[in-house]
């Protein structure tokens, strides 16, 4: 039997046919998503079909689940049109809205309302979530929010579309724990939806409507089955999950192991037994695919660092990488603050990048690759603190998203990390993930298939902590002293 998964993520959407027993990898296609913070849903929708047909179609697939990036906001009409094009995670412009959402539930009182937040929903609002989204709707397009009768995340809407769209009903709208726990409107250790804070994003009082919220399925539960005429004919439909979850699922992660993904965002997540309740906002309070919680970090800014670096210098990604392989350790004082998009861990929106430590004997290419590489770690690095700080063990490192296929990152990541780091085979993980989910559906066992190492297209790398933690404990003093001189 074969299964596919589907990873929609910000810059493209990637899809992989596997063997549902072994995970063996039977063919694969990709497309392209467009730029920008605002995308249509439809602009999905076309790329899926589009990776669909270059992995061969799917008529031969049994079971089929979605991976996406997170938060996104999706309303649709009564008719199960979209409403407006759908807000991304990394648009800041709800920055405001997630502000003003923290003081109101804590009644004026922020620090009240950080720890309320983190409580009641296991996040604190930054622009990047659904609910700061929502109300920056109900202010800035109150006929749009008016006439949104449900609100769904990237997965959701995909997995619906598979299963007919609008054809299919509100009703048969989905999601997974995982995506509703970035939603700030459901809470992962009860796993419930929180309707007063969706109330307060909608400023909507007791006795008026909500919009249709979609179905929380558990982790092998299915989403009913592809429609005939769509993309996945007949397939069963498993729940789908966010990218971070996914990725997850696809490395086959445990507790003890700490997965860094440099894609777009920067994400440090662990699988977890317990749920984070971090007032502070750093640690995001998600639920994993398997049932489990997942702690989770995430900046705006990972592997566009390196893309920018490279553009700024005149080369490609590659000879950045050996450009900072060749540079001391530390850039000579050099630290490039990555925030070159505003940044959301640390919380500051309107944030810009910046370099500090240039001399003359620093202005180097290689000093500033370096710099680059280093500053992009530092970050996750700072992650990692706050992750283990709320409980999650640190065994081992696994470093995925497109960011890992620079050997300079890979080298370098255990020095500013200070842990050894395995580095997976260059592979699409989200994707995986999302097939492992679906041969799970399909199954009907109470755990997931064990895939392991024989089901990749080669080894994974272990990058050992250098013996002498000096060196990287120095590049992160350094960092930690420029961090906070942005703007904001
Ligand atoms: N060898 C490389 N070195 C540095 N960056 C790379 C390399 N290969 C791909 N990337 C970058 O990785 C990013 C895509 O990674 P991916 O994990 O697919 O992102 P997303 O999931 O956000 O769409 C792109 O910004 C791309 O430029
Ligand atoms: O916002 C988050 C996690 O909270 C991001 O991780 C998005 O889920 C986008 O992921 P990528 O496209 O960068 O993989």
């Amino acid at each position: 039997m074969l299964v596919a998964g589907i990873d929609s993520s910000t810059q493209s959407c990637k899809v992989v046919v596997r063997d549902a027993e072994t995970g063996k990898l039977v063919r694969e296609g990709r497309a392209s998503h467009p730029d920008g913070t605002e995308v249509d849903p439809a602009a999905w929708w076309s790329a899926l079909q589009e990776a669909v047909v270059g992995a061969g179609g799917l008529a031969d697939v049994d079971a089929v689940a979605v991976g996406a990036q997170q938060h996104g906001m999706v309303c649709l009409d009564a008719d199960g049109q979209v409403v407006r094009p759908a807000l991304l995670w990394n648009d800041t412009r709800s920055a405001q809205a997630a502000a003003d959402l923290i003081a109101e539930l804590g009644d004026g009182d922020e620090e009240a309302g950080r720890r309320a937040w983190a409580e009641q929903v296991g996040v604190v609002p930054v622009a990047s979530f659904t609910v700061t989204k929502l109300r920056w709707l109900a202010d800035h397009e109150p006929e749009n929010a008016a006439r949104t009768a449900a609100v769904v995340l990237p997965h959701d809407w995909l997995t619906w579309m598979l299963a007919g769209g609008p054809a299919a009903g509100l009703d048969a709208l989905t999601t997974d724990r995982g995506d509703a726990s970035g939603t700030g409107y459901w809470n992962a250790s009860t796993g419930e939806y929180v309707e007063r804070t969706l109330r307060m994003a909608l400023r909507r009082g007791e006795d008026e409507d909500l919009p249709h919220l979609p179905r929380v399925l558990g982790p092998a539960e299915s989403a009913g089955r592809g429609a005939q005429d769509g993309p996945a004919p007949g397939a069963l439909l498993g729940a789908g999950t966010g990218d971070n979850a996914a990725a997850a699922m696809g490395v086959e992660a445990v507790p003890g192991d700490v997965v860094i993904s440099l894609g777009t965002s920067g994400v440090v997540s662990g699988p977890s037994d317990t749920a984070p309740v971090d007032p502070s906002g750093i640690v995001a309070g998600f639920a994993d695919a398997t049932g489990r919680q997942l702690p989770l970090v995430c900046t705006l800014n990972a592997a566009r660092v390196l893309t920018a670096t490279a553009d700024m210098l005149g080369v490609d990604v590659g000879r950045l990488s050996d450009l900072a392989l060749e540079a001391p350790s530390g850039a000579g004082g050099m630290v490039l603050v990555p925030y070159l998009e505003g940044e959301r861990t640390p919380d500051r929106p309107g944030a810009t990048g910046a370099v500090h430590g240039l001399t003359l004997s620093t202005s180097t290419p290689g000093h500033l690759a370096r710099a680059a590489v280093e500053g992009l770690l530092c970050g996750m690095a700072d992650g990692m603190d706050a992750l283990a700080d709320q409980g999650t063990r640190v065994d081992r490192v696994v470093l995925v998203g497109g960011g890992a296929r620079s050997e300079a990152v890979r080298r370098i990541a255990p020095v500013v990390l200070g842990h050894p780091v395995v580095v997976p085979p260059p592979g699409e993980y989200v994707a995986d993930g999302a097939a492992r989910q679906a041969a799970w559906a399909l199954s009907g066992a109470d755990e997931p298939p064990t895939w392991g190492e024989g089901a990749r297209d080669g080894e994974s790398t272990t990058y050992d902590a250098p013996a002498d933690a000096a060196p990287g404990r120095a590049v992160r003093e350094r960092y930690a002293q420029v961090r906070d001189l942005t703007d904001r």
